[in-house]
């Protein structure tokens, strides 16, 4: 069942509306979940989908402020410490964090928001909103993940490795988590993600 995100404080919860709903969406680097959110955002437009912040170097092609905002790792500081990020962790050497006002906005204002975050992060939103619904997606398995992550073409040798042994790691965390998905075949995998949003 989709839960309420239990914002219940007089001071954050408007009566006239109908409360929002937060999903939280992790799986290992090269799942497919940057793929398979563009597909959903494409067929369900009145989904909010939260931007990340991260100190990570753009790749080709992504754009400041749609893919991610990309700051320095001193602006990130800073915001850490005014308390900026609903949750914020370190993946591969580069600070990755979700922008805390904007999200709340969203669901108080009864948007259904996903987060499409690494396993810290979907850990500590499950802490602090036992009520959004959490999904990991698997991958068939660890060769076919090394192909996506190397098929993708943008990443360094450093990189892709940190990745797949991060992986190794993130993948026995999945039955934390309230669905699993396989993204074997694409299309089966979306109408998955799908029957849990709107089941
Ligand atoms: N905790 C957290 N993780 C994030 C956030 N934004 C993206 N990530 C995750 O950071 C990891 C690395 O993302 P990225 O560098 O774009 O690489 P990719 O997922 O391999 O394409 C992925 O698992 C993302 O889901 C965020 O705001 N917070
Ligand atoms: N079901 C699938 N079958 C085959 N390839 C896929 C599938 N889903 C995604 N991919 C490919 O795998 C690569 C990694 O996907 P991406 O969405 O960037 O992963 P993530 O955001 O989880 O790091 C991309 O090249 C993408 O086209």
């Amino acid at each position: 069942m989709m839960q309420v995100l239990p914002i219940q404080s007089s001071a954050t919860t408007n009566e006239n509306q109908s409360p929002g709903r937060l999903v939280v969406l992790t799986g290992p680097s090269g799942v497919g979940k940057g793929t398979l959110m563009r597909s959903l955002l494409q067929r369900h437009p009145e989904l909010y989908y939260s931007v990340s912040v991260t100190t990570r170097s753009p790749r080709p092609g992504e754009i400041n402020g749609k893919n991610y905002y990309f700051i320095s790792r001193s602006k990130f500081e800073q915001l850490v410490a005014q308390g900026e990020f609903l949750e914020w962790a370190e993946f591969a050497g580069n600070y990755y964090g979700t922008p805390r006002e904007a999200v709340l906005n969203q669901v108080l204002s009864g948007k259904l928001v996903i987060l499409e975050i690494e396993l810290e992060g979907a850990r500590q939103i499950r802490a602090s909103f036992p009520g959004a619904l959490s999904i990991f997606i698997l991958p068939p398995s660890f060769e076919e993940l090394e192909q996506r992550i190397r098929g993708r073409g943008q990443d360094s040798e450093e990189a892709i490795v940190r990745r797949l042994r991060r992986a190794q790691e993130e993948v026995k965390a999945a039955d934390e988590f309230d669905i699993k998905i396989v993204n074997d075949d694409f299309e089966t995998a979306l109408k998955a993600i799908e029957a849990a949003l709107f089941k």
